[in-house]
Parts: C-alpha cells; sequence; structure tokens
C-alpha cells in the first residue's frame, strides 16, 4: 500500500516519554500523572482529546491539549490469518508513511494458537517496527528491498503496542518487524522504558531486540537494557557468505561481531539467540552447520533456525528442504549441544511472516485477506 508523505502536525504523541516528560517538568506538573494519561489511552485507543483523562492539575489539560495527541499514528486496516494465529496491522504515521505490526497468538499448553476463543483471553506475541523501511539491504529481506524512509519515534514505537491491544493481550513483544532496531537506538531504548514501566508493566525478560549485528548498539545494548533479550541475525557462520545474502556484513566483520558478544555475554551473562535463515544452498549444508558450531562453542546460545519466507520475484531464494533444516539442527544439537529450536511459520498468507513486510496487505476481503477495521472489530481475542 504506497504512502504519501504529509507534514506532521505539531503535537506530539503522548507515548514519546522524554518529550512529555520535559513539557510537564517545564510546566512544574509532576511527572507520576504521566502513567495516568497513558492508561486511559490504553484503555481509550480511539480516543480523541485527553480531556477525560481523570484527576490531573487543570494546568495538565491545558497543556496536553496544546502539545500533544492521544496517539499520532492510526489503524488503518487489519489482516487475520485463515488459521486466526496471526493478525497484521496497517498503521499509518503522523507523516503519512506507513508500517506494520504483526500480531501472533500462542496458547501456552498447546503451544501453536487454534483459533478458538478461551476464557480470560489468549495471550499474544507482537512483533513491532522500529523503522519504516531498512537501509541495512539484506538480500532475503522484502524490508530490505524498500530502502530507507524513516525513523519511528518512540512514541510511535509504543504506539503500535496501543494498537495491538484492542485484539489481543499482548504478553511479549519482539523488534522483528520493519526495520533495523539499533539503528534508531534512542527510541528504541525510550519505547522499551514505557513497555517496562506502569501501565504496559512488560518484564524486560520478555522484550527481545533483533538485530542484523550492529557492533556499536550491542556494545551499549547492556547497559541501556539490561535484562532485555538480545537476538542476533547471524545466517552464516562465515564473512563470505555473510557479506553475500547481507550487505551490512561488510560494515560490520563476523569476527568483530562474535567478540563484540562475547563481551556483552560476559557482561550481562543473558542468553544469545541466534536467529538463521534456512536458505537452500547457501547455508544448509552440514559443512555449515559445524561451521555454525564451532564458531558458538564459546556462547550461551538458543539457535532458532528460519524457514525462509518467500518475498516475491525479486528474490532467486528458495527455503531448505525439511530434511536439511533437521540434519542441519542434528549436528547443532547432537554434536555441539547447542540448544536449536526451527521457528513456527505464521502468518504466511497474510505476507505477515519474518521478512515479508513491506507495507502491503492482501487484496481479498475474505477470510484470510484484507478486512477493513469496521469488520473486525468483533475479533478481539
Ligand atoms: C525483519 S528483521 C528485523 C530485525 C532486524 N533488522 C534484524 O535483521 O534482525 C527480523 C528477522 O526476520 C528475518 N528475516 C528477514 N527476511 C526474512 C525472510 N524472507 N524469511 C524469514 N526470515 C526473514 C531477519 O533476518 C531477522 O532475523
Ligand atoms: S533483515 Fe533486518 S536488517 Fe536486514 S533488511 Fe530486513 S529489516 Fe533490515
Amino acid at each position: 500500500m504506497a504512502s504519501s508523505s504529509k507534514a506532521p502536525s505539531s503535537r506530539r504523541s503522548v507515548f514519546d516519554a522524554v518529550h512529555i516528560r520535559s513539557e510537564f517538568s517545564a510546566a512544574g506538573i509532576s511527572a507520576h500523572f504521566i502513567p495516568l494519561i497513558w492508561k486511559y489511552v490504553l484503555q481509550n485507543p480511539r480516543c480523541s482529546d485527553l480531556d477525560g483523562v481523570p484527576s490531573l492539575p487543570a494546568a495538565a489539560y491545558a497543556l496536553l491539549r496544546q502539545k500533544f495527541r492521544p496517539t499520532t499514528s492510526t489503524l488503518t486496516a487489519a489482516a487475520d490469518s485463515k488459521d486466526r494465529t496471526t493478525t497484521k496491522l496497517l498503521i499509518c504515521l503522523q507523516n503519512g508513511e506507513s508500517v506494520e505490526a504483526v500480531v501472533m497468538r500462542y496458547d501456552t499448553r498447546l503451544g501453536k494458537y487454534d483459533g478458538k476463543p478461551r476464557p480470560g483471553g489468549v495471550r499474544s506475541t507482537l512483533c513491532v517496527s522500529s523503522q519504516v523501511g531498512c537501509k541495512m539491504g539484506c538480500r532475503f529481506c522484502a524490508t530490505g528491498t524498500m530502502g530507507f524512509k524513516s525513523n519511528l519515534s518512540s512514541g510511535e514505537i509504543v504506539e503500535q503496542l496501543v494498537h495491538a491491544s484492542r485484539y489481543s493481550q499482548i504478553r511479549n513483544v519482539v523488534f522483528m518487524g520493519m526495520g533495523e532496531p539499533m539503528n534508531n537506538y534512542n527510541a528504541l531504548v525510550e519505547a522499551i522504558g514505557v513497555f517496562t514501566g506502569s501501565p504496559f508493566q512488560l518484564s524486560p525478560k520478555r522484550i527481545t531486540v533483533s538485530t542484523v549485528g550492529i557492533i556499536h548498539g550491542i556494545n551499549k545494548f547492556n547497559g541501556d537494557l539490561p535484562k532485555v533479550n538480545l537476538a542476533v541475525s547471524l545466517h552464516a557462520p562465515d564473512q563470505d557468505i555473510r557479506c553475500q545474502i547481507m550487505p551490512a556484513a561488510r560494515a560490520f566483520p563476523l569476527g568483530k561481531l562474535m567478540n563484540a558478544l562475547q563481551s556483552y555475554q560476559n557482561e550481562s551473562k543473558q542468553t544469545i539467540f541466534i536467529e538463521y535463515i534456512m536458505l537452500d544452498g547457501v547455508n544448509d549444508q552440514e559443512e555449515h552447520a559445524h561451521q555454525l558450531g564451532k564458531l558458538l562453542e564459546t556462547f550461551k546460545a538458543v539457535v532458532n533456525l528460519i524457514p525462509f519466507n518467500p518475498i516475491g520475484s525479486s528474490s532467486n531464494f528458495k527455503t531448505s528442504s525439511d530434511q536439511n533444516v533437521k540434519n542441519f539442527q542434528k549436528v547443532l544439537k547432537g554434536i555441539y549441544r547447542i540448544r536449536t529450536t526451527i521457528r513456527q511459520q505464521m502468518g504466511q498468507d497474510i505476507a505477515g511472516a519474518c521478512g515479508q513486510l513491506v507495507v502491503s496487505l492482501p487484496d481479498e476481503r475474505s477470510a484470510g485477506g484484507a478486512t477493513l477495521l469496521s469488520d473486525i472489530e468483533d475479533l478481539r481475542i
């Protein structure tokens, strides 16, 4: 879905935490009122003003009216996968660009969610975007084909959770949508600060930031975001293959990346999540599994093998056969004793799976196709 640029309004999102705190401070209003405002918007995500927030000082209402909006982005459309495990949200930003966020529902007892309503609701994971497009240009990624358009503000990142909360109770947040979060570092840190405070109260252990391997970001990560999970899109066990499929590997060479990860782990003691996309004939042979096993020998790591999700005619990649994926996993687990999981494919039919996000929704209005928002108000789970 194409988007046109338009001039942003001067009023900012109330979820731009640094901005609202500094405005409140300058006006002599206590910052402890801010979470009350956020709670109100979370409970009234379609409110158009903040006059209904209870029990604020009069000066706060005046300031909010003048300088802030409840949300600066708008949820414009959503698409449910046929199995109803996945909902892709299309969100229009204040500058006229659009991003996508994806809600994935799991049943903690059954594993993959079976699509049926549950008393008390189903806990979900929200995959958020941090940028419109991405400048890292990974060859297998649909977002990479768009190029970089703009950074999201911290408020726009948080607003994805506000919009998604209309459809599901969000328990986990992963920064695996559009964009490279470490290339929008300040907004990332600020947004996670909001997620982990009142009223969202997400545990940092339930937040995962996925990076292509931006070394200066990894070096700061533990200091700024302790306990938040770090996932690294490694995708190849040597520098040559990495450069072929990920141009960013030239700027962030594998040796230096592994050193940065080692320092991060020594300091944080956190497990590192290694993402490895399985590309037929490119990085999926037994020898690659051995190379990867050796590379990770000194780490406490979990490897997540990711079946390649097709991104249209712009790529010649094919996903590895099930047999190759299983063999790869067998080597890592059996010989190198590395915990290795295979990522469940969710939302492929709505192009809502990893790497398929390019701001588009399927055309059909049938089950599994795009649905205008007015049609899906009853789909809340
Ligand atoms: C879209 S990226 C966003 C986060 C960050 N920029 C990164 O690369 O880790 C999230 C994950 O999706 C993976 N991915 C990208 N394109 C994919 C595709 N076509 N199929 C499966 N996974 C893909 C990325 O490699 C990464 O592990
Ligand atoms: S995989 Fe991540 S870093 Fe690479 S182009 Fe896609 S969003 Fe950007």
